[in-house]
């Protein structure tokens, strides 16, 4: 962090069916090494094996201390960044499988995960086969208070609304997002910097795997709404610099959240 500014690189990985994941786990981590002049990385949504490839799920899932996790907080440790890992299959001994994003501090200590609350797929893939996580997650930091969310949360505005209640100012969103709903992806990515008058850093997948091409488009929104950074559809790093003191600039300069029914007036019938 450089007088105010912060440096993030969003690594949208190319995911690919024809990729063993201990290939695509030592490319990422080589992704996050070269990352060594940025403050924060990120990484997309279940990223090892693929957010769409149901079937790899169950033998590929992994603890928390298990093969992505080792290589990931050696790699935030090397390039000394906080790294948001993205999400893994998680395997819990006592439960289902969850997908759970992994927070890393800059000396690689994991310092908070947070399991997936909204599971997308309807009747089938995630919906199905995982777990629901129950709770809201930020994590504070030098850079700013960070919070979590992963992909189809972005459609469900009272998660992001109770992450600012919890003091998020970095709204960080992996995704393994498709290319059908892209512009869903881009614009609810900036309806949630506007409606929490936050930065929201969201980290999609590019490729194709499952079947589902992915739509990339990786984006950093300010908490006015504007675009920063937008990524195209392949496989790259996208940075960009900030300042996240913005965030609460905005909300002293517009202060649409002291406006807030916070006891919203039961609904009339006439
Ligand atoms: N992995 C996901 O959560 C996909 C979400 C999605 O495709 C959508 O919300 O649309």
């Amino acid at each position: 962090m450089d007088g105010g500014s912060v440096r993030a690189s969003l690594i949208q990985l190319a995911v690919s069916d024809a990729e063993p994941p201990a290939e695509r786990r030592a490319r990422a981590a080589a992704l996050v090494r070269a990352q060594d002049t940025a403050d924060l990385v990120v990484l997309p949504e279940l990223w090892p094996l693929g957010g769409f490839a149901y079937d790899a799920w169950s033998e590929g899932a992994e603890p928390l201390d298990g093969p992505t996790a080792d290589a990931m907080s050696a790699a935030a440790k090397a390039a000394g960044v906080w790294l948001h890992a993205g999400s893994i299959v998680e395997r819990d001994p006592d439960g289902p499988i969850y997908n759970t994003s992994l927070l890393f501090a800059p000396d690689g200590e994991l310092v908070t995960t947070y399991r997936k609350i909204h599971r997308f797929g309807f009747d089938s893939g995630e919906a199905v086969v995982m777990g629901a996580g129950q709770e809201i997650v930020t994590a504070v930091t030098d850079l700013g208070t960070l919070g979590l969310a992963t992909c189809y949360d972005l459609r469900f505005p009272e998660l992001f609304r109770a992450l600012l209640d919890a003091g998020a100012e970095l709204l960080v969103v992996p995704a393994a997002w498709p290319e059908r709903r892209r512009e869903h992806w881009t614009l609810l990515a900036r309806a949630r910097a506007v409606e929490e008058q936050a930065y929201v850093l969201a980290c999609n997948t590019a490729g194709t795997h499952g079947g589902v091409e992915q739509a990339g488009h990786s984006i950093v929104v300010d908490p006015w709404g504007r675009v920063l950074a937008e990524a195209g559809a392949g496989e790259e790093v996208l940075t960009v610099d900030f300042d996240p003191a913005e965030a609460a600039k905005a909300r002293a300069d517009f202060p649409v959240h002291r406006d807030r029914l916070l006891g919203i007036p039961a609904p009339v019938q006439r």
